[in-house]
C-alpha cells in the first residue's frame, strides 16, 4: 500500500515555480528522503502533503486521502516535525507533550517518549528556556507521541550535536522497525544514506534523481551519497 502518492505536483508563488511537476510515492514502512539545495521545493512539497498549502495542480494523496480537504482527519494519523514551527515560550515540556498526546486516539505514554528522547529530566522546563537541540528533540518527541502511521520530519537533526544526531538515528531506526512510514527532509547525506530506503533529489522544483542511495551512488559512479549528490547538483544546475 502506498502511504504517500504525489503525481505531477505544481505550486508557484507568483512567478516563482517552487514545485514544478514533482511525482513520487512512498510505500508503507518505507523511510523516504527528500533531498535538495536551499529553495529546491522540499518544504513546499511537504506543506502540500500535510494540507498546509493547496497545490496549483497535480494529485496528492496521503493515507488514501486528499490532505487539502481532509487535513484534520489526517492530523490524527500523521506526526509532523516542521522546520520553523515554534511553541509558546511559557509552555512547559510536560504540558506540550500531554497536549499533543491528547490530539490522538491511541497515543504513546508521553513520559516514556520524553525519556526515550533524553528529555525526561527537563519535563518541568518552559519551552523558551530550552537549548536549540532540546527544542529540536522535543519537536521530534511531539511528532511521535501520537504513534502516527506516517511521520514527516523536516530537518530531522539540524542543530543537534554529534552524539544527539547518532541517538536520533538509532531512534529513527527503532521507528522503522515498528513499521512506521517516514518522510525525512535532510541536508545531511550521511544521514540519508544511513536512514533512507529511497530518496528523491529535488533541484529547482523538479525531481532530478530517485532511487535507493545505493542506486544513486552506482548511477553517478560516486563513492558515497554525498559525492553522488554533488555530482547530480553539478549536472542539474
Ligand atoms: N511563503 C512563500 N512565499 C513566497 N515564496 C516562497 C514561500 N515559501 C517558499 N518560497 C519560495 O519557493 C521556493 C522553494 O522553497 P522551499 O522552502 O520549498 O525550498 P526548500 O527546498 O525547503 O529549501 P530549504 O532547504 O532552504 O529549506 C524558493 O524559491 C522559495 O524562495
Amino acid at each position: 500500500m502506498m502511504v504517500i502518492e504525489v503525481e505531477d505536483l505544481r505550486k508557484s508563488y507568483g512567478h516563482n515555480r517552487a514545485v514544478d511537476g514533482v511525482s513520487f510515492a512512498v510505500a508503507k514502512g518505507e523511510t523516504f528522503g527528500l533531498l535538495g539545495h536551499n529553495g529546491a521545493g522540499k518544504t513546499t512539497t511537504v506543506e502540500c502533503l500535510i494540507g498546509l498549502r493547496r497545490p496549483d495542480s497535480g494529485a496528492v494523496r496521503v493515507l488514501g486521502a486528499d490532505p487539502a480537504r481532509h487535513r484534520r482527519r489526517l492530523a490524527r494519523r500523521v506526526g509532523v516535525q516542521l522546520q520553523e514551527s515554534e511553541l509558546p515560550d511559557r509552555l512547559k515540556v510536560a504540558e506540550a507533550m500531554s497536549l499533543f498526546a491528547a490530539f490522538h486516539d491511541d497515543p504513546d505514554d508521553w513520559r516514556e517518549v520524553l525519556r526515550r528522547w533524553g528529555l525526561g529530566l527537563i519535563w518541568n522546563k518552559a519551552y523558551g528556556d530550552l537549548s536549540g537541540g532540546q527544542k529540536q528533540r522535543l519537536k521530534l518527541a511531539l511528532a511521535l507521541v501520537g504513534r502516527p502511521e506516517l511521520v514527516v520530519l523536516d530537518e530531522l537533526t539540524t542543530g543537534l550535536d554529534p552524539v544527539a544526531r547518532r541517538e536520533t538515528w538509532t531512534l529513527i531506526g527503532d521507528l522503522k522497525a515498528s513499521g512506521t512510514t517516514a518522510l525525512v527532509v535532510s541536508h545531511f547525506m550521511d544521514e540519508a544514506e544511513e536512514l533512507c530506503d529511497r530518496v528523491a533529489v529535488l533541484s529547482r522544483g523538479r525531481v532530478i534523481a530517485l532511487g535507493t542511495p545505493r542506486e544513486l551512488v552506482a548511477g553517478t559512479g560516486a563513492g558515497s551519497l554525498a559525492e553522488a549528490y554533488l555530482a547530480l547538483m553539478g549536472a542539474g544546475r
